[in-house]
């Protein structure tokens, strides 16, 4: 239960809705508990033959009274409890949410989205359980069992107490063992359902890559088989809770059994009234429920407990690169950049990624870099946006090393087109104005139009506000990449990185695209990463990357002349556009 005392602010900001909560709830209880007085009073009368026309209407109306209570009370204790475990919830996922999103990427390489999503819903979930419902549950039962238990002995007979409650613990052991069943084939129905989910998720996007290869009969067995899986683990959670319900009536049963057989005859012997026998009857009534409550609880809190050490475990994770207490707020960056000596390897990679990388950059000059696929060119940005930090070697910026230098104040000044084009599932407008607090449409569609898809958007039913993704229109390869660097441009950044980011778009466009780049980002540093010598051509140098290393440089017209890697690059990339043209 130790977990839970990262919660102490929450408890402590929210000590009164606990505390109102918990009076209201024993309020309730009590309430309940005046019942079988009611009961036993009328009874008494009844069989004295001394009840009145009043005094029937006087125990109606204590009845709905107590009734109302009852209803009154229990409404403010689920506003109050329920409600502040609502309330934690809230904040428990806002805090989860907003510490995952400061990790550094090498986080997301170690865990996988499933298990994130699994902490975010589940975990938070069963926190919730444990300081919800399970307090109430477990105030509720000790409350009840100790009162009634008192008044049963109290005012009835105490002889008759312990023999009624006899099958009480034996019931309650049994529940708390059921429960740990319940509890391993609740795991296991979740994490089949969970598997089947995936195998959902996994088919949809993967429609296209199913249809062209004609596997739809064999994803539908595959799917069917985990389908099964989920029914049989559900059938193995049918069958228990259908032996479970029986036991607990035919073990409650026999505590009312037992008052019926030494309770009548105490009657019959006159050593206690039917008042007290119909009184008795109606607490050992309400004795049934906190006892299968008790399993219920132990399970909730234990559950609540693993979640929150689960959820304790990602709040403890430090982000990997964060700022140094003395880092600079570096405005106005000019965009001169080097790279001295820098070596960098992936945490869960032996090679390096790069290998004594030694590069100068002047501010407002372009750089294009080329080389075979895993060489190292995307790890250079990675570095510079300081998504990873590098081994050995500095890396700076105008002078300043890049770790001396608020991480918000390079980030915010680079414009960063990744390989992969993400764009997020709302309007293209947004997508383009993403890493800006406020902008004017005109600057959107300003950019839009050096990055060329201007023409496609208002080519889109809905235009700017058309939707992106699975609730909207389905953009091309192309369509998506020039969307990214508007994204990056609207930013206006002192550095701008295209990562691949026109591999997806014709030599034609390219050609348009850069030539506009060069008039809008003439005072910003560029760097090129490409696959394709058509789009680092015109940088003022090139750099050809091999094995994380740089094994060329100087201009197009001077590698050419060289004759090596970069010549040969060159030569099968004619000879494919002649291929192609043929
Ligand atoms: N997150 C990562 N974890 C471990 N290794 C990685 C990671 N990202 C890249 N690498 C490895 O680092 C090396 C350089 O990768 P990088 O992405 O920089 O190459 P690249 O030249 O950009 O390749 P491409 O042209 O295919 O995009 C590769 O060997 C790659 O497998």
């Amino acid at each position: 239960m130790s977990h839970f005392k990262a919660l102490k602010g929450f408890f402590f900001r929210n000590k009164w809705y606990y505390i109102l909560g918990i009076i209201w709830l024993l309020l309730v209880d009590v309430l309940q508990l005046l019942i079988p007085e009611v009961l036993r009073r009328f009874t008494d009368q009844l069989q004295a033959n001394t009840l009145s026309n009043e005094d029937i209407i006087r125990y109606g109306i204590y009845i709905i009274s107590i009734g109302f209570g009852i209803a009154f009370f229990r409404f403010l204790w689920r506003i109050y409890i329920i409600g502040t475990s609502r309330k934690l919830e809230y904040e428990l996922r806002n805090k989860l949410f907003g510490h995952l999103l400061k990790l550094s990427t090498n986080y997301y390489t170690n865990h996988k989205t499933g298990d994130l999503m699994a902490h975010a819903t589940n975990d938070i979930n069963a926190v919730r359980m444990a300081l919800g419902p399970g307090i109430v549950m477990m105030t509720d039962a000790i409350f009840i069992t100790l009162i009634a238990i008192t008044m049963m002995a109290t005012t009835t007979d105490w002889r008759l107490t312990i023999l009624a409650l006899l099958p009480l613990p034996f019931l309650a052991f049994t529940i708390g063992k059921f429960g740990k069943v319940i509890n391993v084939r609740f795991k296991a129905v979740q994490e089949s359902f969970s598997s089947l989910t995936d195998t959902v998720q996994e088919n949809f996007s993967g429609i296209r890559v199913i249809k062209s290869f004609v596997q739809e009969d064999s994803e539908i067995k595959k799917f069917s088989v985990k389908n099964q899986h989920v029914y049989d683990k559900n059938m193995a959670m049918v069958k228990l809770f259908g032996m479970f319900f029986p036991f607990v009536q035919f073990m409650s049963a026999l505590s009312f059994l037992i008052v019926v057989g030494y309770g009548g005859t105490l009657v019959i012997y006159g050593d206690i009234s039917l008042g007290d026998f119909i009184a008795f009857e109606a607490y050992l009534a309400l004795l049934v429920w906190p006892m299968m409550a008790i399993g219920w609880v132990i399970n909730v809190l234990q559950r609540g407990s693993a979640s929150m050490e689960r959820i304790n475990t990602i709040l403890d994770e430090q982000p990997e690169v964060v700022d140094q207490p003395d880092a600079i707020d570096h405005k106005d960056i000019k965009g001169d950049i080097e790279f001295n000596n820098v070596s960098f390897k992936y945490p869960n990679s032996n090679e390096d990624a790069l290998k004594n990388f030694t590069l100068s950059i002047s501010s407002g000059t372009s750089i294009g870099v080329i080389g075979k696929t895993g060489s190292g060119k995307t790890t250079i940005a990675t570095l510079l946006l300081r998504l990873f930090d590098a081994n050995e070697g500095i890396i700076s910026i105008d002078g300043n090393a890049l770790n001396k230098v608020q991480l918000r104040s390079i980030r915010s000044q680079i414009g960063y087109v990744d390989q992969d084009s993400f764009l997020f599932s709302t309007t293209i407008a947004e997508n383009i104005a993403f890493g800006v607090d406020e902008c004017s449409k005109e600057e959107i569609i300003r950019t839009a139009k050096i990055a060329e898809v201007h023409d496609n958007i208002v080519g889109f039913p809905d235009g700017y506000e058309t939707f992106v993704g699975e609730r909207g229109v389905t953009l091309s390869g192309g369509q998506k990449q020039r969307i990214s660097i508007a994204r990056a441009l609207i930013k206006k950044p002192k550095i701008l990185v295209l990562d691949d980011a026109l591999s997806a778009v014709d030599t034609d466009t390219e050609e348009r695209i850069l030539s506009s780049l060069k008039d809008a980002m003439k005072e910003s540093t560029s760097i090129i990463i490409a696959h394709r010598i058509s789009t680092i051509k015109d940088s003022d140098k090139i750099i050809v990357m091999d094995n994380g290393e740089i094994v060329e440089e100087g201009t197009h017209n001077e590698l050419l002349e060289n004759r090596k890697l970069y010549f040969e690059i060159y030569q099968k990339q004619l000879l494919e556009e002649k291929i192609a043209q043929d």
